[in-house]
């Protein structure tokens, strides 16, 4: 493996596999690892013990650096029993590991349950990553962009009702 910046591929059942290097800053943390064959996420865990109070938030190390190829970028994503079972995110979810980042992947929690303390050991998995191929834009400035059915609308346009019944206009 001489040219980490070069994507290599395999499979693996429905996935395709890339190799990314890694490095473990603690020695003792294990790799990012996939809990079912076809997840997404392999999961990252934290090198301190940590104590989030209520609505607060908290910056903790994975111990762990990776060189994603080019053309690659790795994604800190929340898990989803912690937000259910405690109230815990991430603060900027998902978080954006660059192709060119070699430092510590780190991971702001954010406790927002406001009672309880979310406490984590060492070693708890506490974040996931995942790996996408991602485009970059070449941007180009028009005087007008081209029409859409969307037009401008957004910002919740469509409504909350279902639209099963074809009904237009959402409330
Ligand atoms: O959850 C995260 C998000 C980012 N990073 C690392 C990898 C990423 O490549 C770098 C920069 O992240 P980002 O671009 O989101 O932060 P920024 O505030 O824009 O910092 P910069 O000015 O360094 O780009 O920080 C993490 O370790 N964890
Ligand atoms: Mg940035």
């Amino acid at each position: 493996m001489t040219n980490p910046t070069e994507a290599r591929f395999s499979a693996e059942g429905g996935n395709r596999l890339v190799d990314v290097l890694i490095t473990r800053l603690d020695p003792e943390v294990p790799l990012p690892g996939y809990a079912h064959p076809g997840d997404a996420g392999a999961d990252l865990v934290t090198t301190s013990d940590v104590s989030i109070p209520p609505g607060e938030r908290a910056m903790v190390g994975t111990g762990i650096a990776i060189a994603l190829p080019a053309g690659y970028a790795a994604f800190v994503h929340p898990r989803s029993g912690l937000a259910h079972r405690l109230g815990v995110s991430i603060v900027n979810t998902p978080g954006t590991v660059d192709a060119g980042y070699r430092g510590e992947i780190k991971v702001v929690l954010v406790n927002h349950d406001l009672r309880e303390p979310a406490v984590f050991a060492r070693g708890d998995r506490i974040a996931q990553l995942v790996v996408q191929r991602v485009e970059r834009a070449r941007f180009h400035e028009v005087e007008r962009l081209p029409g859409s059915a969307r037009g401008d609308g957004g910002y919740g346009s469509t409504g909350t009702a279902s639209q099963a019944g074809g009904s237009a206009g959402g409330r």
